[in-house]
């Protein structure tokens, strides 16, 4: 089978730059990107591709040399779905907010809602692809959902999950550690779906990285990966939290560990806790479907690394005021990064919120720098936490356009994103502007201790 049309659901931090790098490496494919935020998809045609809404190293060259000839970005879900021989819904599957679940399940609405627009649309036979993460066993609601229209269109549903990192999300695609594909291997038409997924990737990804299982693994492969990458940051969090109390540096232990290569080096980076949009929801999703077949044990294993982030997060905050002779009401605080780690202007779930939203209730008076996120953004990510009204977030938090700005006649400094720029900083002149003693705390591990402390500064660590 070969496919000459694509359409992606969901024009976001994955649809958008998985699409891309397709449309780059398959240009005999078009590629049709939609999605129902119309400011999104206006920003994904902005002429000046620099203001793509979505920063990721490299993708704003990928856009420009593929958009308009065989990438293109629309609201007309229904005519990219009309057109399309292969159908990828990559659209947001947050935790539920409401109802049973709440707080816990992944919320499928969306994705129920993509599933009931093809079925509606469809004319011709479809290969439908989950990209979005989703529990295990939801390809059978949507075989269901898709099925049932009585139009006589047939549909293929393969599960084909994402595994980019945010910040490397080019690079990563470019070149996989492995693509996953989960299909009915059961029934021919199953394999030739799969074969024509597969025949896509393997114009640039080597045939024997092309991962091909039965759908079950594949959505669930996809939870259990992330549930594990997460757990090592606990892991190691949970180890600096006992490096502070023994003299043991977390830096050292970790390298020590990480040279084991049953255990390797990667992912043992103590912080002040993980973010972004993906461990917390994937892990909580885990958890609740473990739950749901009443495995309590392996809910509650799984839950441990949720809570160990969050005491993370909290006792990073706590340390600072307990630090600063146990309180910050009326002393500014500049928080250096608000994005959930470098190279990327994501916010979700980032340690910043939790540490800001912890000291404004100390009442201190926070400015924040950070080099990719707009202030309009961080308001929001605080209103959104509900602690106070937006006019006490605005009070309280002022956002400014450079570190130095951020650290004038400030008490402390917190560096809560590793952007490398932070480590370029001119430390002594930042030092000269700030208030005696100034202290500075580094939740990412991200600043030599031993320059800053003969600067003058008190100096904490997380680890260490
Ligand atoms: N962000 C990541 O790094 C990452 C990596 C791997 C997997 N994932 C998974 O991929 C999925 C998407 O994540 P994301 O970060 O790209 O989300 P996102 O919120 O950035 O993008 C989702 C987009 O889908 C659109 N959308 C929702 N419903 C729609 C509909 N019915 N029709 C058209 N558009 C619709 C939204 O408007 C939004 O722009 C999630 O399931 C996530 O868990 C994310
Ligand atoms: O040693 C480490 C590694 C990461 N982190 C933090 O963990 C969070 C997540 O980082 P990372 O995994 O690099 O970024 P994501 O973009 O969230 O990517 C994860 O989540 C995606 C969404 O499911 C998956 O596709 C990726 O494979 C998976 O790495 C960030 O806050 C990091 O700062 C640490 O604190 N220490």
């Amino acid at each position: 089978m070969k496919i000459k049309n694509i359409c992606c659901i969901g024009a976001g931090y994955v649809g958008g730059p998985t699409m891309a790098v397709i449309a780059e490496k398959c240009p005999g494919v078009k590629v049709t990107v939609v999605d129902i935020n119309e400011k999104r998809i206006k920003q994904w045609n902005d002429p000046d591709v620099e203001k793509i809404p979505i920063y990721e190293p490299g993708l704003s060259s990928i856009v420009k040399e593929t958009r308009d000839k065989n990438l293109f970005f629309s609201t007309d879900v229904d005519k990219a779905i009309d057109e399309a021989d292969m159908i990828f819904i990559s659209v947001n599957t947050p935790t539920k907010t409401y109802g049973i679940g709440k707080g816990m399940a992944a919320d499928l609405k969306y994705i129920e809602l993509c599933a009931r627009q093809i079925a509606a649309v469809a004319k011709n036979d479809k290969i439908v692809i989950e990209k979005s993460t989703l529990p295990v066993r939801t390809a059978a609601a949507l075989k269901n959902i898709l099925d049932n229209t009585g139009n006589g269109v047939k549909y293929q549903i393969l599960s084909n999950p994402e595994f980019l990192a945010e910040g490397t999300a080019v690079e990563d695609l470019k070149s996989p550690d492995r693509v996953l594909i989960g299909g009915d291997i059961e029934s021919e038409e199953g394999r030739e779906a799969m074969e024509a997924l597969v025949n896509i990737y393997a114009s640039w990804v080597p045939k024997e990285k092309i991962l091909t299982t039965n759908v079950w693994s594949s959505e669930l492969s996809k939870l259990t990966a992330n549930a594990f990458l997460a757990q090592r940051v606990s892991s190691i969090n949970a180890i600096s939290e006992l490096c502070e109390k023994t003299g043991a540096d977390v830096n050292e232990v970790a390298k020590a560990v990480g040279m084991d290569s049953r255990v390797g080096p990667k992912f043992l980076k103590a912080s002040v806790g993980f973010g972004g949009s993906c461990f917390q929801k994937d892990i909580l999703n885990l958890v609740y479907i473990a739950r749901t077949y009443n495995l309590q044990e392996v809910a509650d294993y799984w839950e441990q690394v949720i809570i160990m982030n969050d005491h993370q997060k909290r006792r990073f905050a706590a340390n600072m005021v307990q630090t600063m002779y146990n309180t910050v009401a009326g002393k500014k605080i500049a928080i250096l990064g608000w994005a959930f780690k470098k190279d990327t202007n994501d916010t979700r779930e980032s340690a910043a919120i939790y540490v800001a939203d912890y000291l404004l209730n100390e009442q201190a008076e926070i400015v924040v720098y950070d080099p990719k996120v707009t202030e309009e953004q961080i308001y929001s990510d605080l209103d959104y936490l509900g602690s106070r009204s937006g006019d006490a977030n605005r009070k309280g938090v002022t956002v400014v356009k450079s570190s130095y700005e951020a650290c004038d006649n400030a008490h402390a400094i917190a560096v809560l994103t590793e952007w490398d720029e932070f480590k370029q900083l001119d430390w002594k002149k930042i030092y000269d502007q700030m208030l005696k003693p100034a202290f500075l705390f580094d939740g990412r591990r991200l600043l030599e201790p031993k320059t800053k402390k003969e600067i003058g500064f008190e100096f904490y660590a997380i680890g260490n």
